[in-house]
């Protein structure tokens, strides 16, 4: 055991988050698309996270940037900038690809992939349409991560048999944020927070992850973690865990009822302001 959940830890900060307005992130970032069209949108948030992984070379500090933005938000910002690139025809026949993704993004060639797969998959299975596959899930949220899963090999984000799926849950959170009341998306409150780089490095500077001296090394030292590692599953599992609790915590001592994937932006975006590094695993999932 590398990790251990600090109780006291949780208690303060669902005290300081229960004075926080918790609702819904709604995604009108200026890196975003900004559309009243819904299928356009749901296909931009669907090719977006189908690359929304690693946007680090060789440690935390070193990310890859697009114009004033860094990490997710740069890539966010490149793919908004080629809209127009953004056909699903000439994505699946490989030819707009070259162009759509930013020769400085790491892992291109998985990139590359991903992009692939999801023009293809996307027109054989869906007529090319988002919303189609969503409705096929009758909008309920973990049947939508299920057949993007099922559908897309590359979303498949499961480790021992444990579904993480952070990027198909980051796609429907995404999608019901945006669409606020118009959404149609049930069972939001099922889906589980996002174990990416980010959330358990917040976890950790607020104290509710405490790393023993082995993982304090390893991340301070910024030393890779294998993907399928047990350091990499427990630092998921634990992360899962402590959300949880953070909402058990502020339901049954402040009458809040938040789901984990309702706080999981609202934690992450404190991701900006902390110094010490993320842990370092080369993954497509994250
Ligand atoms: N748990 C959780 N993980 C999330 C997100 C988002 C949101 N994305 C964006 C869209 C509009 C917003 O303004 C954001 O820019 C990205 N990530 C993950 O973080 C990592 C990148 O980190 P950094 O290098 O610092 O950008 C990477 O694994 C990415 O997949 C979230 O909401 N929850």
């Amino acid at each position: 055991m590398n990790i251990e959940i600090f109780s006291e830890s949780i208690k303060k900060l669902a005290d300081q988050l229960s004075r926080c307005n918790l609702s819904f992130h709604r995604w009108n970032d200026r890196h975003l698309l900004d559309s009243n069209d819904v299928e356009e949108i749901a296909q931009f948030f669907f090719i977006g996270n189908s690359i929304n992984y690693k946007f680090w070379y060789n440690s935390s500090q070193q990310k890859y940037k697009y114009k004033n933005y860094t990490g997710s938000a740069a890539m966010w910002a490149s793919m908004k900038d080629k809209k127009k690139l953004i056909n699903l025809e000439s994505i699946a026949s490989g030819n707009n690809i070259e162009m759509i993704l930013d020769p400085l993004l790491p892992m291109r060639t998985e990139r590359t992939k991903s992009l692939l797969e999801a023009g293809e998959v996307l027109l054989d299975s869906f007529s090319g349409s988002v919303l189609k596959l969503c409705d096929q899930a009758e909008w309920h949220a973990p049947t939508i991560v299920e057949i993007i899963t099922e559908h897309f090999p590359m979303w498949k984000d499961q480790q021992r048999k444990i579904k993480f799926n952070k990027r198909a849950q980051l796609f429907v959170a995404m999608l019901h944020g945006k669409l606020g009341a118009e959404s149609k998306i049930r069972d939001i409150d099922k889906l589980s927070c996002l174990a990416d780089y980010q959330l358990p490095r917040v976890l950790r500077h607020f104290g509710v992850l405490n790393y023993s001296n082995k993982l304090t090394q390893t991340i301070d030292n910024e030393i890779l973690i294998c993907r399928d590692s047990d350091l990499e599953i427990e630092i998921r599992l634990a992360t899962i865990e402590a959300m949880d609790l953070i909402c058990d915590e502020l339901k049954i001592k402040h009458n809040l009822r938040v789901s984990p994937i309702q706080l999981d932006y609202i934690l992450w975006a404190q991701a900006k302001g902390i110094s010490k590094p993320h842990h370092l695993t080369p993954t497509i999932a994250y």
